[in-house]
């Protein structure tokens, strides 16, 4: 679960906020996804959810106790973003000198689950995204689209409350592209995660649950 109240921000040699009361409700199981123009304020708002940047106002309750990460202290704040956010990211933010298993490995070593049980949540999250055998190899070795699969299953591996996606399908050729965001969609579901999935893509964002479109006046449902 997602649920943002009266969120406000404004970069600090800005003119204006960039968004002002800005509230919406993501619930578990739930795809949302967020449109809007170039420079709008997307990434921002998926930063200051992630705990990233800092909100000016409001709160953004994540997950089953609904912890408002605006209102923890950094060490909090990050042991909440490790224990109930995955990420997928459009240039896939895998680790070049780490394997495949390892890369999926990433979450589970931040929130603490005790090292015996890693291989066996990696392998099984390496199965739900089709690349069973691929544990053992090196990224550089994969394509982007596998890349992408292997994005995934990391963001899922810790069975997080919440998923932020940003463009996650955008450097992928369109059947690629429908593959992996198919891919994610029915991961998610699967493990009743809340998702966010920023987009420029008409086709994305329609295979979503609901679409939220960002404006400089505010958010339209
Ligand atoms: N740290 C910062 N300090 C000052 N201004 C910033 C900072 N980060 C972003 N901005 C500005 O805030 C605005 C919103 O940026 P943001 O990246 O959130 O937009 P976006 O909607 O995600 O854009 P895009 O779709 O192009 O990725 C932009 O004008 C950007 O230049």
């Amino acid at each position: 679960m997602l649920h943002v109240a009266d969120l406000a921000k404004q970069h600090s040699r800005a003119s204006r906020p960039l968004f002002s009361a800005l509230g919406f409700t993501i619930a578990a199981g739930e795809i949302v996804a967020l449109v809007g123009e170039s420079g709008v304020g997307k990434s921002t708002l998926l930063n200051c959810i992630a705990g990233l940047e800092t909100a000016d106002r409001g709160s953004i309750a994540i997950g089953p106790q609904a912890l408002d990460i605006v209102a923890l202290d950094e060490t909090a704040r990050a042991a909440l973003r490790a224990r109930s956010i995955g990420f997928v990211f459009q240039a896939f933010h895998i680790l070049p000198t780490l394997t495949v298993a390892q890369n999926i490995a990433v979450p589970l070593l931040l929130c603490g689950l005790p090292a015996g049980e890693h291989a066996a949540r990696t392998r099984a999250l390496l199965e739900r995204v089709g690349l069973a055998s691929f544990g053992p190899r090196w990224p550089a070795s994969l394509s982007g689209g596998e890349l992408q699969r292997v994005a995934i299953a990391r963001a899922l591996v810790h069975h997080p409350a919440l998923v932020l996606a940003d463009e996650p399908t955008g450097n992928l050729d369109p059947r690629t592209a429908g593959e992996v965001l198919a891919l994610l969609l029915e991961r998610v579901r699967e493990q009743h995660t809340s998702a966010l999935v920023v987009t420029h893509s008409q086709h994305v964002a329609q295979c979503c649950d609901r679409i939220l479109t960002l404006t400089p006046d505010g958010l339209l449902e």
